[in-house]
């Protein structure tokens, strides 16, 4: 079924209707979209308000087009001579209608539907729009606040009984579906053979084996031999198009970004196709693609992680009853003796007093170019400005730190098993604890993880983590040795006479046994 269109949505694709018109593009593209969304009034407006993107910022970086002023009426756009909608704008529309669809069976497209859907599919905007933070999790929330429903595939869908597709319908659908099964196929283990063989993770790469593997069992429910005899490359049209950004790529990081959006665009052929074969094809295509998304979001975030705390091997824990001469002093010199990321983590002080100091240790760290991060509380975080949260497993989940914080703050989560650690990577982490190692002075533990559970997370864990607890100058060559890069300390730092000279020593043992 056709979701209808918002009277705001439909202002909107005839406005940038209008603007394309107007510029002289020969067709409506994403920025076009995206510029009309901004001028109407209306939820995607708000939404990207809440964001910062403002129209101004958005002419900018998309020039090329004079602004419009808003249209009143459809009609008078009818009556224009205009452009199409070009292939990406046609697909958010597409997905858009899709997203409307699963929120409900009557719900309409409205604007905020159609920014969820420039967001998901792979344009200039699309990437812009992630670096200015508009994440598609976080963007989903958004609209099915707005909505009022959730976006989550429906569990139970009422079945809509199709009337049996005539032979020519099913060789057709047959022939689309086997053209996108090879597509995804061949486009999954191309992002495999990144992850596996660049990365080097065989975490994400069991996660994408095993949906490749439900991949080829939800195929096998079209029988191989129909869909074989329904293959007929010779007199495909589309084996001779090629465009000219498929014939190049600048770097392995591209060929990946490409063929994850290839694997998506391929299954949503067969979630869409697979319906006219048999009702439930659909929706099992439809769990596919959402799972290809979480795992593209962990593909992704931990490449982007590693781009982030890229040399950031030190990590210090402060607390003031663990200083000698106070806090503020052994944070700086800890600064000068190589520590790069500093997490403020007082039980007891008062808030009032944890804000003021977060902001004094905001800007040592700034100078210093260091990290800040604030532990247990999210709202503290974004008062004082630091670069992230640390959360551990009892206390806010990483999803509500995450609401609260935003997207382009770190959220790092303390893992004790290595169940933990993999779904603390799914969940999107940015980086991880793993500990702790040995007995600490600083906390009690009553069991203790180990340098088994350092193992376990150098051999599958290539998302950022730092090995945690009890690590001093004495047993840090051990926890290299078990495959840690990196390390986060409290007492071995903070509790000694001279903080740099402790840090340093710390500093230079890593790089000795990396
Ligand atoms: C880098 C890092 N790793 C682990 C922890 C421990 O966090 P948590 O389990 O929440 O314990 P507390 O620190 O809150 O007592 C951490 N803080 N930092
Ligand atoms: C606060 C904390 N969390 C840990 C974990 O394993 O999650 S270990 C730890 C204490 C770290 O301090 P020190 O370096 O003095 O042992
Ligand atoms: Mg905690």
């Amino acid at each position: 079924m056709q979701q209808p269109l918002t009277p705001a949505a439909q202002r909107v694709l005839d406005r940038a209707t209008e603007i394309a018109t107007t510029g002289q593009s020969s067709a409506v593209a994403p920025r076009h979209l995206l510029r009309s969304l901004l001028l109407e009034e209306s939820r995607a407006s708000e939404i990207l308000g809440g964001f910062d993107v403002e129209i101004s910022t958005v002419e900018t970086v998309f020039p090329d087009e004079k602004s419009v002023p808003p249209v009143e009426t459809t009609v008078e756009s009818a009556l224009t001579e205009t452009v199409p909608f070009d292939e990406p704008s046609a697909w958010a529309i597409q997905e858009a209608r899709h997203l409307a669809g699963i929120q409900g069976r009557h719900s309409e497209v409205g604007t905020e539907h159609l920014l969820w859907g420039l967001l998901v599919v792979d344009s200039d905007v699309s990437a812009w729009l992630r670096e200015q933070g508009v994440q598609r999790e976080e963007l989903t929330q958004l609209v099915d606040e707005k909505t009022g429903f959730s976006a989550a595939p429906l569990e139970t869908d009422v079945r809509i009984e199709f009337s049996q597709p005539n032979v020519s319908q099913r060789h057709n659908a047959m022939r689309i579906i086997d053209a996108a099964a090879n597509r995804a196929r061949e486009g999954v283990r191309v992002v495999e053979d990144y992850v596996r063989f660049i990365s080097d993770d065989a975490h994400l790469s069991a996660l994408l084996k095993s949906w490749r593997h439900d991949f080829a069992a939800a195929i096998s429910a079209i029988a191989p031999h129909d869909l074989a005899a329904a293959r007929d490359t010779l007199s495909d049209v589309g084996t001779t198009i090629s465009t000219t950004a498929e014939a190049q790529r600048d770097s392995a990081a591209e060929v990946l970004q490409a063929n994850l959006k290839r694997v998506q665009e391929a299954v949503r052929t067969l979630e869409e196709y697979g319906k006219i074969l048999a009702a439930d094809l659909g929706g099992q295509f439809e769990q596919l693609r959402y799972r290809f998304y979480t795992l593209e979001k962990s593909i992704l975030s931990t490449l982007h992680n590693q781009a982030r705390l890229a040399g950031r091997n030190l990590y210090l824990l402060v607390s003031e009853a663990l200083c000698h001469h106070g806090s503020g002093p052994a944070i700086r010199e800890a600064l000068a003796g190589g520590v790069s990321i500093v997490q403020l983590r007082e039980k007891e002080m008062p808030d009032r007093q944890l804000v003021e100091f977060g902001r004094r240790v905001r800007q040592w760290t700034r100078e210093a170019g260091a990290l800040y991060i604030m532990n247990d509380r999210p709202d503290l975080a974004v008062l004082t400005d630091a670069d992230g949260v640390h959360v551990g497993q009892e206390e806010l989940s990483l999803k509500d730190a995450r609401r609260i914080v935003g997207t382009e703050k770190l959220v790092g989560v303390s893992t004790h098993t290595i169940e933990q650690a993999r779904q603390a990577v799914v969940e999107g982490a940015d980086y991880i604890g793993v500990g702790p190692v040995f007995s600490s002075t600083t906390k009690q533990f009553t069991d203790l993880a180990g340098l088994e559970f350092v193992r376990q997370v150098a051999a599958e864990i290539t998302l950022p983590w730092y090995a945690i607890g009890g690590i001093t100058a004495d047993n840090i060559a051990q926890v290299a040795e078990a495959g840690a890069t990196r390390v986060a300390v409290s007492s071995a730092v903070c509790s000694k006479e001279n903080s740099q000279t402790a840090a340093s020593q710390l500093m230079t043992a890593l790089s000795n046994n990396r």
